[in-house]
């Protein structure tokens, strides 16, 4: 399934009083690399691939963490993120979050493809099969 990798360092405003990341930074994080993978395997920005394939994006409706090692202002950490799964609109996440190449933060998501409703809202629609063979490849 595909992978990708980006660094993230850390800065003075990711991190609380006791100078450790906030805890919902690494969601952003973890979004953040979300989108890079995607736009890594589509081979273009999410800016254009929501327009390119008529969606209005990839809510989240699980996701979780462990948290085994805190990093802290100036730490360049690196997260992997992979696909676990593909469903019918669905798809499973992976991240690894790496410190000084040890292993701080596993995540896991669920995301799912969804376009707008008659009524304004989103509905899940099917993993169009040109993106069930980008996402599963590598
Ligand atoms: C996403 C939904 C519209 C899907 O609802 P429906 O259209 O009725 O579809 P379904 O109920 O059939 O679910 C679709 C699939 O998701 C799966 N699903 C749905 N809910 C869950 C939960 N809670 N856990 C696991 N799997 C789930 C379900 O099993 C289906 O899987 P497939 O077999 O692969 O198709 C609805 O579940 C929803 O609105 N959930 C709340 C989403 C939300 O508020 N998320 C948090 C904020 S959004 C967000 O963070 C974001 C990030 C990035 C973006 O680009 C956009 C938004």
């Amino acid at each position: 399934m595909f992978t990708h990798t980006i660094k993230v360092e850390i800065q003075f405003g990711d991190c609380d009083p006791a100078g450790i990341v906030y805890y919902p930074n690494y969601f952003r994080f973890f979004d953040n690399a979300t989108a890079a993978m995607l736009s890594a395997a589509f081979a273009m920005h999410k800016r254009n691939w929501l327009d390119h394939y008529g969606i209005a994006g990839i809510p989240m409706v699980d996701t979780g963490a462990r948290f085994i090692k805190p990093s802290s202002f100036g730490d360049v950490v690196e997260i992997s993120s992979e696909i676990t799964e593909l469903g019918r609109s669905s798809f499973g996440v992976k991240h690894s979050l790496l410190r000084d190449g040890d292993l701080a933060i596993e995540a896991h998501e669920k995301r799912v493809w969804v376009v707008r409703d008659d009524n304004g809202g989103i509905r899940s629609a099917a993993l169009p099969d040109e993106v069930r063979k980008l996402l599963g490849a590598q």
